[in-house]
């Protein structure tokens, strides 16, 4: 059992989907999906390649309005908020539902610049003294301070894979968002990178709802406290990551977690 799952702080629901569908032209990619999504916890989303793992996740903070033939049905509600609500400015919403990618894609900037873009845009700090306070935090709540304090001002993009994600993650923190979108945040990692980014979300989820998605059991396993099974575009299952990979209700997920399916 992973040390995660002894701590038991109060969490609250953080994220309502209700009836969500997406499509891309015809292909219905995600069918009625409900769920309820936990502060200060990290949910994992599994299920077998091309399942709607991602779609689902985009739908959290509106990526999917970048994809022209995606069309979302359905309410998402951010702290009881509808995010897709027509006044809801996605750029905003995605400061507070921040997103951190397969391949870490640091901008071609510096790695101060890298932490103090999303500040700078939203105008979260008056003068340079507090952005370099919000830099540091960030580079700190990323496990990164330590490696990037002395290059500040080298490129983000001559780090190694595993700092670079990392440095996603510092910029992702930076808006301080409520909310951590991770997409297969290690696949391109190797075992040790891997195994860092997995203590740093367990850190982070004393401060953030973080949801991620991943093709590793064993990772779902160590770093989330609930998890959700989605098989074609269905969310089959949902529920304590314990009760999900130890006695799971439903037969598909049994046959996932058993590696019948996937
Ligand atoms: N940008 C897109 N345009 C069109 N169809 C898409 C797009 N992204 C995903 N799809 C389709 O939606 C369905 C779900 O894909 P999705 O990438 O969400 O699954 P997944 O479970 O995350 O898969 P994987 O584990 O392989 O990343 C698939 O049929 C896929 O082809």
């Amino acid at each position: 059992m992973s040390q995660s799952e002894t701590l038991t702080e109060a969490s609250d629901n953080k994220i309502a989907a209700r009836s969500v569908d997406v499509f891309y032209g015809k292909n219905h990619a995600i069918k009625n999906v409900d769920v309820d999504i936990d502060d200060k916890t990290v949910t994992a989303f599994i299920g077998p390649s091309g399942c709607g793992k991602s779609t689902f996740l985009r739908c959290l903070n509106r990526m999917n309005d970048t994809i022209d033939i995606a069309r979302v049905e359905g309410d998402i509600l951010l702290d009881g908020e509808d995010i897709y609500d027509k006044r809801v400015d996605p750029v905003q919403l995605r400061a507070r539902v921040g997103m951190v990618f397969q391949k870490p894609n640091p901008f071609p900037k510096s790695i101060y610049d890298n932490v103090a873009y999303g500040p700078r845009i939203h105008g979260l700090t008056r003068n340079k003294s507090e952005l370099d306070d919000i830099v540091e935090a960030s580079l700190r709540r990323a496990a990164l301070w330590d490696e990037a304090k002395d290059r500040l001002k080298e490129s983000g993009t001559g780090m190694s894979g595993g700092q670079q994600q990392r440095l996603c993650i510092a910029r992702a923190v930076a808006t301080q968002p409520e909310v951590l979108l991770m997409d297969e945040p290690c696949s391109a990692l190797d075992p040790i990178a891997t195994a860092q980014i997995e203590e740093l979300i367990d850190e982070l989820r004393q401060n953030f709802c973080v949801v991620i998605v991943t093709h590793s059991m064993q990772q779902a396993a160590r770093v989330s406290q609930k998890t959700a099974f989605f098989h074609l575009g269905e969310m089959v299952e949902y529920g304590d990551t314990e009760k999900i990979f130890n006695s799971p209700e439903d037969k598909r997920t049994e046959s996932y977690i058993t590696g019948r399916i996937g």
